[in-house]
């Protein structure tokens, strides 16, 4: 298995208990995936957590999902940067200002900096939540239109389904980056997730990076579905 492979899927740490979260990842080795830390577990354990799993050789996505005032969020991606995290997001739909400051603020990092990710659509709605919302586009065009608008901050890539991968590809280009949630290896539960793939048919339709929590952290054996993955998309 080649190493980049195995560093395209990103794990979902959500865990609630930090003892039990260090020991699955005490089994993984940095070779073999990447680690996100999402709002659940940055709530209960903060940066000392993520600087744990840094001091341990993970490159660490923090999933924070920033959506404010310009300033704040050029602020809170500084803090992410100076704790040393790999990757780093912000919610497009917070608007273009926000994100360009957002990517200004990280240029003092040269390349420390962490990719700077937006959010499209999430991966748990459909067009009848969007609709819901007042949007009236498909679930594809809006994540196409806000992944457009990240673009043009400077932004290095978005958070996507996997469905919509073949169409920003081929609208964005090869370089921008896209990290699709919503992952279900076949035949495991889709759970809250409504625009799913499974990694071998994301990988296909040209997702960067895999993110997948419960099919690996709720299994009985999170490290053989892990290896599993990882074989399916070598
Ligand atoms: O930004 C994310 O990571 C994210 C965006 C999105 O649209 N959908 C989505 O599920 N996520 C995150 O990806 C992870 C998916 O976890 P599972 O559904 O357990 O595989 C969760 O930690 C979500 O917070």
């Amino acid at each position: 298995m080649s190493f980049e492979h195995s560093k395209k899927i990103l794990i979902a740490l959500d865990y609630d208990d930090q003892e039990v979260a260090l020991n699955f990842v005490k089994q993984l080795s940095p070779d073999t995936c990447r680690l996100k830390v999402g709002k659940e577990m940055f709530t209960y354990f903060g940066p000392a957590f993520v600087k744990e799993l840094i001091d341990l050789g993970f490159d660490v996505f923090l999933d924070l999902k920033f959506h404010d005032i310009p300033n704040t969020v050029a602020k809170a991606v500084t803090a992410a940067a100076k704790m040393g995290v790999w990757m780093v997001n912000v919610h497009a739909s917070g608007g273009f200002e926000m994100m360009s400051k957002a990517k200004s603020a990280l240029e003092q990092f040269g390349d420390k900096a962490p990719l700077l990710i937006a959010v499209t659509v999430l991966t748990s709605m459909d067009e009848t939540e969007l609709k819901r919302l007042g949007v009236d586009k498909s679930a594809q065009e809006q994540v196409i239109y806000l992944a457009k608008l990240a673009k043009e901050a400077g932004l290095d890539g978005v958070v996507c389904s996997a469905q919509e991968a073949k169409a920003l590809k081929a609208e964005l280009g090869e370089n921008f980056k896209l990290v699709t949630p919503g992952i279900r290896p076949e035949g495991s539960d889709a759970g809250d997730q409504k625009r799913i793939m499974t990694p071998k048919q994301a990988i296909d339709a040209g997702s960067d990076y895999l993110v997948i929590g419960r099919p690996i952290t709720q299994a009985d054996d999170p490290v053989k579905v892990l290896s599993d993955v990882n074989r399916s998309i070598a």
